[in-house]
């Protein structure tokens, strides 16, 4: 192990769209080398001396396993969405641990990487369920979207400036379920992957029996919450993008290099800057992880952990203060 003395606590919530390498051959094989390829860098951090939780994103998956059971819908039966989850929640994490685990094992580090099918408890009358929010499965252009909503009875939406997807209801996470036995894990010296896909989004009953419901969590916001919990104190949000900008998709974009928790606030108000479903509550959980008393937070690509981390790349939100760059300055040293 690199790094001595007192171990450091992070929270990485890794992206699903991130998970996903090769937009036009979405098997399993790539997804495996876009886990491995992401672990090689968390691996760097634990040997780095950080204890570290691992959750990640399910929406491309969960669309996936939901448009299989649409398509075999004369033969099998439907895959309601909390299950849905629980799936995504094992094959991600088997690919994330064994991944992790192979790679500290060549390394000598001997430390156990465990995967927790992990419950989130949300409000059953959150507003999210009357108005689908959540992008799920591939990106659509606009005609199949407007063919499947005819069709099929989809929610569609536009996803960012990346086409149309499928979207689900996405209430806000409120308790994870497993936080005892996940924090006992922590403190064991395990690298557990937990809150996978936001977590199974369940409901207590008027008797307080938990059972699953249709959605899917954000898992930016429930990585967040995690975060809080288990007193963090760095929040690393990995995703498709090396950095934020501001007025993204427009000719005015410019990329972040470092924001104030006040900034990254009323940039979210203005509600021009970040895109709903995608970048928008990446920031919205970054803000309540700093208000939870989390030191700091990192968004930017898997490639650019390490360098993320020291400050070189990827966008950071602390409460110094700020500054940005022009995006062709962007393009020319990268
Ligand atoms: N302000 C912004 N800055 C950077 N990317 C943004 C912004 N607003 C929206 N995006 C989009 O957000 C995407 C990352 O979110 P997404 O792919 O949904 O997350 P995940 O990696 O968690 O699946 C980027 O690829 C980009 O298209
Ligand atoms: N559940 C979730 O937020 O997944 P993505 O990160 O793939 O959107």
């Amino acid at each position: 192990m690199k790094g001595s003395g007192m171990r450091r606590r992070m929270v990485v919530a890794i992206g699903g769209n991130s998970l996903i390498k090769d937009r036009q051959h979405q098997d399993v094989r790539s997804q495996y080398i876009a886990a491995h390829e992401t672990t090689e860098h968390v691996a760097a951090l634990v040997e780095d001396g950080w204890d570290v939780v691992i959750g990640h994103g399910n929406g491309p998956q969960v669309g996936f396993i939901l448009r299989r059971s649409d398509l075999a819908a004369h033969e099998l039966h439907r895959v309601p969405l909390d299950v849905c989850g629980a799936d995504t929640q094992g094959a991600i994490g088997y690919a994330l641990a064994q991944n992790l685990q192979n790679r500290l094992r060549r390394d000598g580090v001997r430390t156990s990487v465990v995967a927790v099918v992990t419950q989130v408890e949300v409000d059953r009358d959150d507003p999210a369920f009357g108005r689908p929010s959540k992008p799920v499965g591939s990106f659509l252009d606009e005609d199949a979207a407007r063919r499947h909503r005819e069709e099929d009875g989809w929610d569609v939406a536009r996803d960012a400036d990346r086409g149309w997807r499928r979207v689900v209801a996405s209430p806000e996470p409120r308790r994870i379920v497993e936080l005892d036995a996940i924090r006992t894990l922590v403190e064991s010296g395990a690298v557990v992957v937990a809150a996978g896909g936001g977590g199974i989004p369940v409901a207590a009953d008027a008797a307080g029996d938990l059972l699953g419901v249709e959605a899917v969590i954000d898992k930016d916001l429930a990585c967040s919450l995690l975060a809080r919990e288990l007193g963090a104190e760095l929040f690393l949000i990995t995703t498709s993008v090396e950095r934020v900008a501001l007025d993204f998709g427009t000719p005015r974009a410019r990329w972040v290099d470092h924001l104030t928790l006040e900034q990254a606030r009323a940039y979210l108000a203005e509600g021009t800057h970040f895109a709903e479903g995608s970048m928008a509550p990446k920031i919205r959980a970054v803000c309540e992880f700093l208000e939870g008393g989390g030191e700091r937070a990192v968004i930017t690509d898997p490639e650019h952990v390490e360098a993320a981390l020291r400050g070189e790349a990827g966008t950071s939100v602390t409460a110094g203060s700020s500054r940005t760059r022009d995006p062709r300055e962007f393009a020319d040293t990268t």
